[in-house]
Parts: structure tokens; C-alpha cells; sequence
């Protein structure tokens, strides 16, 4: 079984929110006493398809940055940095904490001003759905978790809009909820719906799979693959940018170094990335308690075969210099 077809079981048990029922087609003797209504038919909830509402088509230019210079005092970000970006593209932009990817976005949004150079959005039909970091922070504490998501949601049903609360596990009880009483964690949900309700052609994202739990990823995931218009995200959720990009964008040295493939092409072409990669999961598999449970290696052998991997990689990767040389000399 998928893990996405285990969430959608799990939804199927826990979310009563959705209205549009089907019955189970158990056969023979238990059908016929469902028929003569002796026992409760079970019910099986219809995944609804969340979408982003879309809002027309942009014209093909959507972002153009021409020499972009931007510092905050004396931490220089961007040094004549440039890019254009089309209609339809799912762009990930990636790089080293404090590089500057959220202040990218923010000058993308009009929010800073570059010192020198120009950020422009395109002419035609460009309506960006801006997802801050700190977007929970902005809820109106008065306002209850229905009336925050409804009073932006145009062109929506009410029950189309409780069938997404009800997918991001906001239960019916508490739909009258004031935000105020809500967790950080629900703030963060609740204002991830508001985003998921509000029309656009081009979609920024900061973060966006931050406090999300795995059910409300998968079907962001989904409505981004079937997004008809550009997107552009920072996040340090691999799994999240292999799913959905088809750009890569890194910030380095205050410039943007593109790779037009998605993100596998992104570490194709980055050796230095494939070896962080490598370095991670190996880390990440000696730290899985199912690792741990099953291995009889010792922490030394463990840390011998870390080590192992790191050295094969970096042997390949010497081989595929050595290749590369060999070529251009040919
Ligand atoms: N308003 C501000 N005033 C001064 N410095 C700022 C301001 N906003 C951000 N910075 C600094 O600018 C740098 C870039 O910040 P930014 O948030 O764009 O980085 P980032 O690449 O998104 O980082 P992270 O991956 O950690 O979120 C950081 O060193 C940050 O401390």
C-alpha cells in the first residue's frame, strides 16, 4: 500500500467533515440486512480534490530580475544578480541558511526594494498567493477557524471549505472555534488553509511544509502538480521540492545558480550536493530506530561503514572528473 493511499484510510477513519458519502458494497448476507435497514450501512468518505483557485493564465513573463544589488547593511546578499522566470514553471529555491532566499521572495513581492537593479513582475495577469514564514502570527485572534478561511475564499462552498478544513483535521467541533484558543501548531494549519482558498496565477512560497502533518503535505503536493500556473518555493523539505519542481535555483555568492531539470537533475549536476545528500541519509539511517533495532553492527562498525559510503562516493565522483578530463582532451 502507498502512503498515500495509508492517509487516505487514515482520513476515511478519522474526518467525519465531508458530506459526500458512498456505501461499502459488502455482498451476501450483511447487504441484505443494510437493505432492510437492520443495520447501519458503514460509510466510506469520498476524498475531495483540494485545487488551488486559479484566476485566468499570466502572460508568459512573470518574473524578471536584472542586476538585483541588495544588502542589509553590510551583509550583501545579492551582487548583480539575474533571472527570468516563465509562465508555468515550479521553481525551488535553495542555499545555505542566511543566504537570503526569504528576502528573494520578499523583493519578489514588492515587500524590500533592491539598492540597485530592478525586480519586476510581468505585465499581464500576474496575481501572486504570498505564503510568509510567519504567516500563523498574522490570524485574527477574533475571528473564528471557519470565518478566517471562508471570508477569503471566493467562489467557494461552504461545504467545499469544511471539506478542506476537514483535510487539514480541523474537526466539527471545532469550526466556531476563536483562533485565539488555537496551538501554534493549529494557527499554522488554519493559516495554510486561508493560503490553500485564495485565486492567483503565480504561487510564493516561504517554508510551506513547515508544522504541516503528512496528510495536509500530500495534498498540497497534489493541488501543486495540478496547478496550471508558476511556482516558486524555499524549503529545506527535500522530499517536498523532489515532488513538485522543475527548476532549481541555488543562492550562491550573491548570485543565482540555475538548474533547469528538477531536483535529482539539480544533484546530477552538483557533486558537492550529491555528497551532502549522501552524508545525510547515511546519517539519517544509523539515527532510524528500525536500523537500530535490527543492526548487530557496534557504533564503531557503523561508523566504519558511514565512512565506507562517503569513500565510495568520493571515488565516483573522482572517476567522473577523471572521465569528464578525459573527454575534454580527446
Ligand atoms: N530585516 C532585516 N534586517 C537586517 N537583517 C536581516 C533582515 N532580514 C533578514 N536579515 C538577515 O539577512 C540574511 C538573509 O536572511 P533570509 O531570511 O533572507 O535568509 P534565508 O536564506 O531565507 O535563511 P533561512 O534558510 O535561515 O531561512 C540573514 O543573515 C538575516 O539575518
Amino acid at each position: 500500500m502507498t502512503k498515500k493511499q495509508v492517509a487516505a484510510m487514515k482520513l476515511n477513519r478519522t474526518s467525519a467533515m465531508e458530506e459526500d458519502y458512498e456505501s461499502d458494497s459488502s455482498p451476501f448476507k450483511l447487504e441484505k440486512l443494510q437493505d432492510e435497514n437492520q443495520v447501519d450501512k458503514p460509510f466510506i468518505r469520498k476524498q475531495m480534490k483540494i485545487r488551488f483557485p486559479e484566476r485566468g493564465r499570466s502572460g508568459r513573463s512573470v518574473v524578471t530580475i536584472k542586476n538585483l544589488e541588495f544588502a542589509y547593511g553590510d551583509k550583501v546578499l545579492f551582487k548583480k544578480a539575474n533571472l527570468t522566470i516563465e509562465k508555468g514553471e515550479k521553481i525551488a529555491i535553495i542555499g545555505p541558511n542566511g543566504c537570503g532566499k526569504s528576502t528573494l521572495l520578499k523583493l519578489i513581492m514588492g515587500l524590500q526594494n533592491p539598492q540597485t537593479g530592478e525586480v519586476l513582475l510581468g505585465e499581464h495577469n500576474v496575481l501572486p498567493n504570498y505564503f510568509e514564514q510567519n504567516q500563523a502570527e498574522a490570524l485574527d485572534l477574533d475571528k473564528t477557524v471557519l470565518e478566517t478561511v471562508a471570508e477569503v475564499a471566493e467562489d467557494w462552498r461552504l461545504d467545499d471549505i469544511k471539506g478542506l478544513l476537514g483535510r487539514c483535521n480541523f474537526k466539527a467541533d471545532m469550526l466556531d472555534r476563536k483562533v485565539s484558543l488555537l496551538s501554534g501548531g493549529e494557527k499554522a494549519r488554519l493559516a495554510f488553509c486561508k493560503f490553500m482558498v485564495k485565486p492567483s496565477t503565480l504561487l510564493v512560497l516561504d517554508e510551506p511544509t513547515n508544522h504541516l502533518d503528512i496528510p495536509s503535505k500530500e495534498m498540497l503536493e497534489e493541488a501543486i502538480t495540478e496547478y496550471q500556473g508558476t511556482v516558486i518555493t524555499v524549503s529545506h523539505d527535500r522530499y517536498f521540492i523532489k515532488q513538485i519542481v522543475n527548476r532549481v535555483l541555488e543562492v550562491k555568492d550573491g548570485n543565482l545558480q540555475d538548474y533547469a531539470g528538477d531536483y535529482n537533475y539539480y544533484l546530477e549536476k552538483n557533486l558537492d550536493a550529491r555528497q551532502k545528500e549522501v552524508e545525510r541519509e547515511a546519517e539519517l539511517e544509523e539515527k532510524s530506530p528500525k536500523a537500530k533495532a535490527k543492526s548487530k553492527m557496534s557504533k564503531a562498525e557503523r561508523e566504519a561503514r558511514k565512512k565506507q559510503k562517503v569513500q565510495a562516493f568520493q571515488q565516483a565522483k573522482q572517476k567522473s572528473k577523471g572521465l569528464k578530463n578525459a573527454k575534454r582532451w580527446k
